[in-house]
């Protein structure tokens, strides 16, 4: 399956849309012009004409037409305003992939929105997308074809790690990996600032609390049977300076902090989704 000859159309054009469309470009080798991306203004015009996609702007209805795959990228309540706009096109015979990246929206609910249209799977991506190193789960609606599940894999890992789920996890993900980049953003925040507070100046600081989370990131993963508790006891040494760090962070609550964050985050992806 060649992902380059596709015509792909992102509806709205946001955070989560300008993160696939780089990646999909600079990662996925995916050619511009094969890009369409829909606006409801020309507030990203120029993001979008630096990037050398079409941009539709106003017109969602003319900028599916002989789409092979469509991405909602619009908040979940825009669902049904936006489907109502395209719905006469997907259902004509051009039959698209429709793809959900919106928390919380089921596959049940979207195509109800588009007459009962089948071919619909939901992903949930995160915005380091951009970089190549997003994570992403998905579902696929049981109307949709197995080639249609190894296109969203193909497409998808263009940019990062794709996980299939049961689409009841779909909202779990979203907690731990679609919202996962601001909780880590706001560790890297404060392992930077402690290097200020210790004394290091802000740059170098960044700089090391960064580079360390991308460091133990790449361990964990490039080492998937050693049980991360064992990396953690690997930088421990006894009686010295780690353990008195990872055992105020214990004391402190670190982990169940993260547990209640993320099923926070999990809750919330269900209850937007009832409000479709
Ligand atoms: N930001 C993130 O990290 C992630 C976001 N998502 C999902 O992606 C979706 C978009 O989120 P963001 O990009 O963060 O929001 P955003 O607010 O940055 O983007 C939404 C875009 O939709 C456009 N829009 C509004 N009405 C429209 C219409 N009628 N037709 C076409 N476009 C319209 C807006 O102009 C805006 O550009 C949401 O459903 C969210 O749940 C999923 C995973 C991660
Ligand atoms: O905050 C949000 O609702 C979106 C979904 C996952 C990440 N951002």
């Amino acid at each position: 399956m060649d992902i380059s000859q596709l015509q792909i159309t992102f509806l709205g054009g946001g955070n989560m849309c300008e993160a696939m469309v780089r990646g999909f470009i600079n990662n996925g080798g995916i050619d511009p012009k094969k890009i369409t991306v829909s606006t409801p203004s020309k507030r990203t015009e120029n993001t979008y004409k630096e990037l050398k996609v079409n941009h539709v702007v106003g017109d969602n209805k003319s900028s599916v037409k002989g789409a092979d795959i469509i991405i909602y990228c619009v908040k979940p309540y825009m669902v049904k305003p936006v489907s109502e706009e395209i719905n006469s096109i997907v259902s004509e015979k051009g039959n698209p992939l429709v793809i959900s990246v919106m928390a919380g929206v089921t596959i049940d609910t979207l195509s109800s929105v588009l007459n009962g249209y089948g071919r619909c799977a939901r992903v949930m991506p995160n915005t380091p997308s951009l970089v190549g190193a997003g994570a992403c789960g998905y579902a696929l609606s049981p109307k949709c074809a197995d080639t249609d599940g190894e296109l969203v894999e193909k497409l998808l890992s263009s940019i990062g790690v794709v996980k299939k789920v049961a689409e009841n996890l779909i909202d779990s993900v979203t907690g731990v990996s679609g919202s996962g980049p601001a909780y880590v953003y706001m560790f890297i925040e404060a392992l930077g600032d402690a290097g200020v507070v210790n004394g290091l100046d802000r740059a170098t600081s960044r700089a090391l609390a960064a580079q360390t989370v991308f460091g133990a990131a790449k361990m964990v993963l490039e080492n998937p049977d050693v049980h991360i508790a064992q990396l953690r006891n690997n930088v421990e040494s006894p009686a010295g300076t780690t353990v008195s760090g990872t055992s105020t962070l214990e004391k402190e609550g670190l982990r169940a902090c993260v547990i209640k964050a993320v099923t926070a985050a999990t809750d919330k992806a269900k209850e937007l989704g009832k409000s479709n």
